[in-house]
């Protein structure tokens, strides 16, 4: 079988994509030409410290980055053959929820008040599908069982400030999976609940993915939930991606000095806690860019050539790529 083949085939294909935001100087870039693939089925966590470009990332491949102050410099994705870009805004409309769809940190913001979470979840199901609204109703009810919400039937006309946050993201995740699309992109969907809730819902994930062969993008800082959950890894390091890796890989060798000093740091002595927050300095400002490779001034392996110029993103015959002059890998000996 060849590596495609045993990895699944490609679903979605971001290429060379780089964003740009508004700042008191202008148009500045914050992710580039960041490149990955999804395969189909597969769970790929995209990790990386805080403004990274991660988020940023997430919202420019559902084509809802705010007008105003952020936009697509330049790339493509790919979504089954679909190149994203060329869509209209009705196209775009048509898309999200029914083949791509979105879940975000507070649920509570992605829902109106003054629905009940049942009418919300129809108007997302008739939406995209040909159905009447009893029928909507009725497959609302059906999702919110899915979901895992007891007493379905009953909370479905309830109001979204009647439910505590976890109950409110399995309200979210219905309404994404509504329409059965082919990936789900979640955007820290775990980091506002409590640790037991957390897992419940990482649970719940898990097995919709698996039930509905969904595609999982998930943005996250905390490598518990990637260990946890994800087969393929994308580290995002001032705003360019410097390692895509399966799980294992990532978290036995990882190539790239930046993942190496995630991992350390996710597990200081002592401390359990897998929060991206140690690694000394802080990541260059998008308008302030060191010249050469970005994470050099935090490197502990930086020399001489680090300082001197971009390094290119490596890729590898097995699908995994890197940007560094070094691998830090030994077991594969590159
Ligand atoms: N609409 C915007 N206007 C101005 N700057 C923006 C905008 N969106 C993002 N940025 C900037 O782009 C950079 C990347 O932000 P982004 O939210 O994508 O990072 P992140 O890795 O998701 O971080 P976090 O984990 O904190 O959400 C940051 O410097 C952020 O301030």
């Amino acid at each position: 079988m060849s590596q495609e083949a045993e990895r699944g085939a490609t679903l979605l294909n971001v290429e060379e994509l780089s964003v740009e935001v508004l700042t008191s100087t202008g148009w500045t870039g914050v992710t580039d030409t960041v490149s990955f693939q999804l395969r189909r089925g597969e769970v790929m966590g995209l990790v990386g410290e805080s403004g990274c470009g991660k988020s940023t990332t997430a919202l420019a491949l559902m084509g809802l980055l705010p007008k105003a102050s952020a936009r697509v410099a330049s790339g493509t994705v790919w979504l089954d053959g679909t190149d994203l870009y060329s869509l209209s805004r009705r196209q775009w409309e048509d898309l999200r929820g029914d083949d791509i769809s979105m879940i975000f940190q507070e649920p509570m913001s992605s829902l109106h008040p003054a629905f009940t979470v049942g009418e919300q979840i129809a108007e997302s199901v008739r939406r995209h599908r040909d159905l009447g609204r009893r029928d909507a109703w009725q497959r609302a009810v059906a999702l919110l069982e899915k979901v895992g919400m007891p007493e379905a039937r009953a909370r479905a006309t309830c109001y979204p400030h009647e439910f505590s946050g976890g109950m409110l993201q399995r309200v979210l995740i219905a309404i994404a999976l509504a329409c059965e699309p082919k990936v789900l992109v979640a955007d820290e969907p775990t980091t506002a609940l409590d640790v037991t809730v957390q897992a419940q819902i990482l649970d719940l994930l898990r097995s919709m993915g698996a039930e509905f062969d969904l595609s999982i993008l998930l943005v996250t800082h905390d490598l518990d939930v990637v260990a946890d959950i994800c087969d393929e890894v994308v580290v995002m390091y001032a705003g360019q991606v410097v390692e895509q890796a399966t799980v294992k890989e990532f978290l036995h060798a990882p190539r790239h000095p930046y993942s190496r000093a995630l991992l350390a740091g996710s597990r200081p002595d002592g401390d359990d806690s897998t929060e991206l927050h140690w690694i000394p300095g802080a990541p260059p400002t998008p308008g302030a860019l060191p010249p050469g490779c970005r994470f050099e001034p935090r490197c502990a392996h930086a020399h001489d050539r680090c300082r001197a110029e971009e390094i290119a993103l490596q890729r590898h015959p097995d699908g995994s790529a890197h940007r560094c002059v070094l691998d830090l890998s030994a077991p594969r000996g590159e």
